[in-house]
C-alpha cells in the first residue's frame, strides 16, 4: 500500500520524503571552459536549489593530458582525491564507476566522443551544438537506442526556472497565440586578437557564430513556437538565411535566419540573429503574441529576468509584470538534474529537450549553412 505522505512529498521533491536520493556518477570529457563551469555546478549541494531526490558525484575527469586532468581537479574540485584523473577520454568511457558522461569538447568532436561513450554503455549529456550536422545526430540517436542509454544535448537554458515560467505564461492563453519571436545572441570574441586556431575561428572546430551561439536564439523560437500546442510539433515551412564571413577564416561572423511556422494551427515567424563581433543587445528576446509580449533580458542563454506586457484593445500596454529569478551557482545544474531524473526513471530522452528538438535544430542549421555557403573542411563531418 502506498504511503500518501511519502508518495506526494516525493512528487514535490520535498525534504519530508523518506527516499534515498539517486546519486548520478559522472565522468567528464575535457577540461576547457564549459567543463569547468559544469563541474563547479555539479559540486553545488542540490538542497540549495530545493532538490532532494537526486544528487551528483564527479568520479573521473578525462583530458588529452593526465596533468591537465589533475590540474582541473585541483582547480575546480579542490584536489578531491576521490576523483580520478585520466590522460585519455577512453579511460573515462570505460570507467566502471560512472553512469553518465558529460562531453565539453569543441563541436566537431561531439559526434566521436558521444559515440564512444554510448558504445561503452554510458548515458550521455553532450554540449551544444550536439553534432556538426543532422546525419551525425541521427547516427548517435540510433546508437543510443541500440545501447539502451539516455542521450541529450546540453541545452541548459531549457531547464532553467525562468524558461519553465516563460513557457507556462506563453501557453496559458491570456496573451493569445504567439506571432513573432525576435531573438539575438551576440558576443564580442575580439576575433582580431585571438589566434585563428581558437575554436571560434577555426572551421575544423566548427567555428563561427551559427554553431556556437546560434543554438540560443533558435532555442527561444523552439520554446515559443515549435513547442506551442497549436503548432502540433511541426517543423518550419520556410527557412531563410544569410551569413557574413569573417575576413580572417571562412566562418560566419554574423548570421541571420528566419523561420515560418504555418503547417498547423499556428501562423508565426521567428527572426533570429547571432554574431561573434557585436556586443549583446537588450532585450535579447521578444516573443510577441496577439494580446501582448514577453520581453526577456540578455544574456539569453541564462536570463535572470523578463517582463510580460498585456495589451489593451487599442494596442497600448495596459499592464506590465516583471519577473526576476536568482539562484546559487551558474544554472548548469538544472540540466544535470534532468539527466539524473531521466536515468533514475529509465527514460532514454528528456521530455523537455528530447531528440526531436535537437534533430530540428540540426536540420535548421544544415539548411542555414547551405544557404549561407558555410562548408566544413573535408573530413570534419564524420557522416554526411
Ligand atoms: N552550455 C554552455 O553554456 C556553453 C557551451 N559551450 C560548448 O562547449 C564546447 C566547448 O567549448 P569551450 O569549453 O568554450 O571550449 P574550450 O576550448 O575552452 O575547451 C575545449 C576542450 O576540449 C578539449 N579538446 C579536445 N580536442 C580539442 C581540440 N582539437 N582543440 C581544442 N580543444 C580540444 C580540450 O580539453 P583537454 O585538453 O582536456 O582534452 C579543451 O580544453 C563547445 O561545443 C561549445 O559550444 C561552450 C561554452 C558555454
Ligand atoms: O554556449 C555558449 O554560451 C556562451 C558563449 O560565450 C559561448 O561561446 C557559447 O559556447
Amino acid at each position: 500500500m502506498i504511503n500518501p505522505l511519502v508518495f506526494f512529498s516525493h512528487l514535490l521533491g520535498s525534504p519530508m520524503a523518506e527516499i534515498t536520493p539517486l546519486t548520478l556518477r559522472w565522468g567528464i570529457i575535457s577540461t576547457g571552459g564549459i567543463a569547468a563551469a559544469f563541474v563547479k555546478d555539479l559540486l553545488v549541494d542540490p538542497k540549495t536549489r530545493g532538490v532532494h531526490d537526486i544528487q551528483h558525484q564527479v568520479v573521473s575527469v578525462g583530458s588529452r593530458s593526465v596533468e591537465k586532468a589533475q590540474e582541473f581537479i585541483d582547480r575546480i574540485a579542490g584536489g578531491d582525491k576521490s576523483i580520478k584523473a585520466f590522460g585519455t577520454y577512453e579511460e573515462v568511457y570505460l570507467d566502471k564507476d560512472i553512469d553518465a558522461v558529460y562531453i565539453g569538447t569543441p563541436h566537431t568532436y561531439h559526434y566521436t566522443n558521444a559515440l564512444d561513450g554510448i558504445n561503452a554503455g554510458k548515458h550521455i549529456l553532450c554540449e551544444k551544438p550536439v553534432t556538426c550536422n543532422v546525419a551525425e545526430l541521427r547516427s548517435l540517436i540510433a546508437a543510443a537506442k541500440e545501447h539502451n542509454v539516455f542521450f541529450m544535448e546540453a541545452m541548459w537554458t531549457r531547464f532553467q526556472p525562468l524558461s519553465l515560467e516563460v513557457k507556462r505564461i506563453a501557453e496559458e492563453g491570456r496573451l493569445g497565440l504567439p506571432v513573432l519571436v525576435h531573438a539575438d545572441l551576440s558576443g564580442n570574441f575580439d576575433i582580431h586578437s585571438i589566434p585563428t586556431s581558437h575554436r571560434i575561428l577555426d572551421p575544423a572546430l566548427g567555428g563561427g557564430a551559427l554553431l556556437d551561439i546560434g543554438p540560443y536564439p533558435l532555442f527561444w523560437a523552439i520554446l515559443a513556437l515549435y513547442e506551442n500546442p497549436a503548432n502540433n510539433s511541426t517543423a518550419p515551412t520556410n527557412i531563410a538565411a544569410s551569413m557574413l564571413n569573417t575576413p580572417i577564416t571562412p566562418v560566419d561572423s554574423s548570421t541571420c535566419f528566419s523561420l515560418t511556422f504555418s503547417a498547423a494551427e499556428l501562423s508565426a515567424q521567428a527572426s533570429l540573429t547571432c554574431s561573434i563581433t557585436l556586443n549583446p543587445i537588450e532585450p535579447g528576446v521578444t516573443i510577441r503574441f496577439d494580446r501582448g509580449a514577453i520581453v526577456i533580458s540578455s544574456p539569453i542563454y541564462c536570463p535572470k529576468e523578463f517582463k510580460v506586457q498585456y495589451l489593451a484593445t487599442n494596442g497600448k500596454i495596459e499592464k506590465e509584470e516583471r519577473r526576476v529569478f536568482d539562484y546559487v551557482g551558474g544554472g548548469w545544474y538544472f540540466e544535470a538534474d534532468e539527466v539524473a531524473r531521466c536515468v533514475r526513471d529509465g527514460k532514454k530522452e528528456s521530455e523537455l529537450w528530447g531528440h526531436d528538438k535537437s534533430l530540428l535544430e540540426m536540420n535548421i542549421f544544415d539548411e542555414v549553412r547551405r544557404q549561407g555557403g558555410y562548408k566544413f573542411p573535408p573530413g570534419v563531418e564524420k557522416i554526411i
